[in-house]
């Protein structure tokens, strides 16, 4: 008899009551956060008040202790996301309730870069775009048998030259980056398995339960290497803010020291620091 498998047992989300999201929803469980961007009407696209719900969601399940793992995903078996929502763009980007127009979603793209644990792109059906460059800058991605992945940009007027393509590149390589970005092809879940864009693919039926799986796992693991792994990861794709983010994680590794301690309790208690107690190691 195999023994039970508790990684692909059911999980029961909570919904959070507290937040009036009108674009996306926000639950939690099992130290796992699951944001999905509600748009199922027009494929998930996001409008600038999608992406500020994101960014806040994305805060929140940043700043509490109690989640381990994140995943973004999207309404529906139809899309993840197909990009900005081309009915709401403006001269210079996406317009807001007021007419003011943004291009909130690059900020987005940071945050997910830097924010210190795991975000897992959770994909059934279309990932188009800038929806496609979101999967992208998740850490990981588990793709339904369903989804279908491309660019659209020089086909739509837009282009995203940041981490659209420089980090598409370092993922699949220069020519099919190019190829993906100069032909606005769309690939199927093999193919995107096969250029390295997706990390498994699953059925459909099964796409939430292995997602799942995949985080409890993660969460097994110490939160500190999977912290400091991914800003190593990240570090010389984003130059000195991704230096930052790898010193950051150091500095604060320190502050738990005796040797770091030393520092601000002299500073407190008015006397000379006394650093020789602390060893020179090799
Ligand atoms: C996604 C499709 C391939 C799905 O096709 P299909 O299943 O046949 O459904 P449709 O009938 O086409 O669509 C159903 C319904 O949804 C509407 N819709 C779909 N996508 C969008 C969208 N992006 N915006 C608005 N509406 C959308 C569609 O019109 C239908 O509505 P009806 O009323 O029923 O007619 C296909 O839908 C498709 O190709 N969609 C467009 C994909 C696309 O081109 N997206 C925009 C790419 S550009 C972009 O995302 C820029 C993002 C950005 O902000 C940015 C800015 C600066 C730098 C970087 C970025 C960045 O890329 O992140």
């Amino acid at each position: 008899m195999s023994p039970p498998d508790f990684d692909h047992a059911p999980i029961h989300w909570q919904t959070d009551k507290a937040s009036d999201y009108q674009d996306i929803y926000y639950h939690s469980a099992e130290h796992i956060a699951k944001i999905t961007i509600n748009r199922p009407e027009v494929r998930n696209a996001f409008r600038p008040q999608t992406v500020r719900e994101l960014i806040d969601a994305f805060h929140r399940a940043h700043l509490d202790p109690d989640i381990g793992v994140i995943i973004l995903t999207g309404a529906g078996e139809l899309a993840f996301c197909s990009g900005g929502d081309q009915r709401i763009r403006g001269e210079a980007g996406y317009q807001d309730d007021i007419g003011v127009e943004h291009l909130n979603v690059l900020e987005l793209q940071r945050q997910i870069r830097t924010l210190p644990k795991p975000v897992v792109a959770m994909v059934a059906g279309y990932a188009i775009g800038g929806g496609h460059v979101l999967h992208l800058i998740c850490d990981l991605t588990i793709a339904a048998d369903n989804a279908r992945f491309g660019q659209t940009g020089p086909k739509v007027g837009s282009f995203d030259g940041g981490f659209g393509a420089g980090l598409m590149a370092r993922t699949v390589g220069l020519k099919k980056a190019k190829e993906i970005w100069f032909l606005c092809r769309q690939y199927d879940a093999a193919e995107a398995l096969a250029m390295g864009l997706v990390n498994t693919v699953v059925p459909l039926a099964e796409l939430e339960t292995e997602t799942v799986a995949w985080c409890r796992q993660m969460n097994r693991l110490s939160p500190t290497a999977l912290r400091v792994l991914k800003s190593s990861f990240n570090a010389d794709t984003d130059g000195l803010a991704g230096i930052q983010e790898l010193a950051g994680n150091a500095t604060a590794l320190f502050y738990t020291t005796a040797e770091g301690q030393e520092g601000r309790n002299a500073f407190l208690e008015k006397r000379a620091p006394d650093f020789q107690q602390f060893p020179r190691r090799p």
